[in-house]
């Protein structure tokens, strides 16, 4: 391993604690009439990015319908009985398929409170439950998936522009026609909490972490709180003052990745986050959510306008990092 990957992997270790909350503001950008607006739209993203590292999307364009069918069957998905879901396994390494508490996370150690299902589409043979299991699923998942990409090269042609690269130089490297894509679309359950014991409030639903990514967007639904970022550390590199992103309805919480971190010479910032346990006087349900993950494509070299940082093709910087987060079985 190179020196910077070992910095990108020692980010996460020491960060495991509770820390102290604070209130940010986290900034809401409007995406209504992007192609007239875009300048605006350009500063405000950037703004965000290069500051706190999470922004929320308005008027994004994505459908609410669209949105609340692919929670439906999300939670449909999650329903199946377990013999059902472990015919659709994930494999290590491919971002694919289903996997139940198997992410642990260098920070806390722990696995996170949850099960998945991983969308990565060339690699779903025999991985999208049949229509007499869950009727519609790969249908809505597939429109929402086309959705998800399209605004987030939106999002990601505002950055190519402020960083000299050209207008789509990200949709270039996120092209979906072709075997090297692997952006990943994630249906995501966290355990409900109202039957747990005392001690299960210690776990992390999500222990803090960076995304692999250039731009995750991530769909909350109201009420379904405990995703915290934190911007800043302390001066021995503990996470400090950790703060709410409210789970909004209407909006696309988004936030920077590592990916995009290096391959803008560390100029967009990729920020610790996670998702803490309800508090005893908050809802104590079952959470969901959905978050896709633009990652360049396999074949995509990944190298800055001012080269801070050896070229490296985003298959090797995803292998990297997916090493370190999934426990060997
Ligand atoms: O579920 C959430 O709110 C956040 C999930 C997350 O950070 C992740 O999966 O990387
Ligand atoms: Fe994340």
């Amino acid at each position: 391993m190179t020196n910077q990957t070992l910095a990108e992997l020692q980010k996460e270790a020491g960060i495991g604690g509770y820390g102290e909350e604070v209130d940010r503001d986290i900034p809401q950008i409007d995406m209504s009439d992007y192609f007239n607006r875009k300048e605006e739209i350009t500063d405000a993203l950037w703004d965000a990015a290069t500051g706190i590292g999470f922004f929320q999307l308005t008027n994004h364009g994505i459908p609410q319908e669209l949105i609340d069918e692919a929670f439906l069957l999300s939670a449909g998905f999650f329903d199946l009985p377990a013999d059902t879901k472990a015919q659709y396994p994930l494999k290590p390494g491919t971002n694919a398929g289903w996997e139940y508490k198997a992410q642990v996370r260098p920070s806390t150690g722990t696995a996170d409170q949850k099960e998945s299902y991983q969308i990565t589409l060339p690699r779903m043979k025999g991985l999208w439950p049949s229509g007499e299991e869950l009727n519609g699923f790969k249908e809505t998942m597939l429109a929402f998936e086309r959705h998800n990409w399209a605004l987030a090269m939106k999002v990601l042609d505002c950055f190519a522009e402020r960083l000299d690269f050209g207008p789509g130089f990200f949709t270039e490297g996120h092209a979906p026609d072709t075997p090297e894509y692997q952006s990943t679309l994630r249906l995501i359950h966290y355990l409900g909490m109202e039957d747990a014991k005392p001690e299960d409030f210690k776990f992390w639903r999500a222990g803090a972490h960076t995304d692999f990514d250039c731009l995750t967007l991530l769909h909350q639904k109201a009420g379904q709180g405990g995703l915290q970022v934190c911007p800043g550390k302390d001066s021995k590199g503990r996470a400090i003052l950790w703060t709410d992103v409210p789970p909004l309805g209407g909006v696309i919480t988004c936030n920077i990745g590592d990916m995009l971190m290096r391959w803008s010479d560390d100029k967009l910032l990729s920020n610790l986050h996670r998702v803490r346990m309800p508090k005893p006087e908050e809802y104590l349900g079952p959470r969901y959510s959905i978050a896709y993950f633009a990652q360049a494509n396999m074949d995509t070299m990944l190298a800055g306008p001012e080269g801070k940082y050896e070229p490296m093709t985003a298959h090797d910087y995803i292998q990297m990092r997916l090493g370190a987060n999934f426990a060997k079985k």
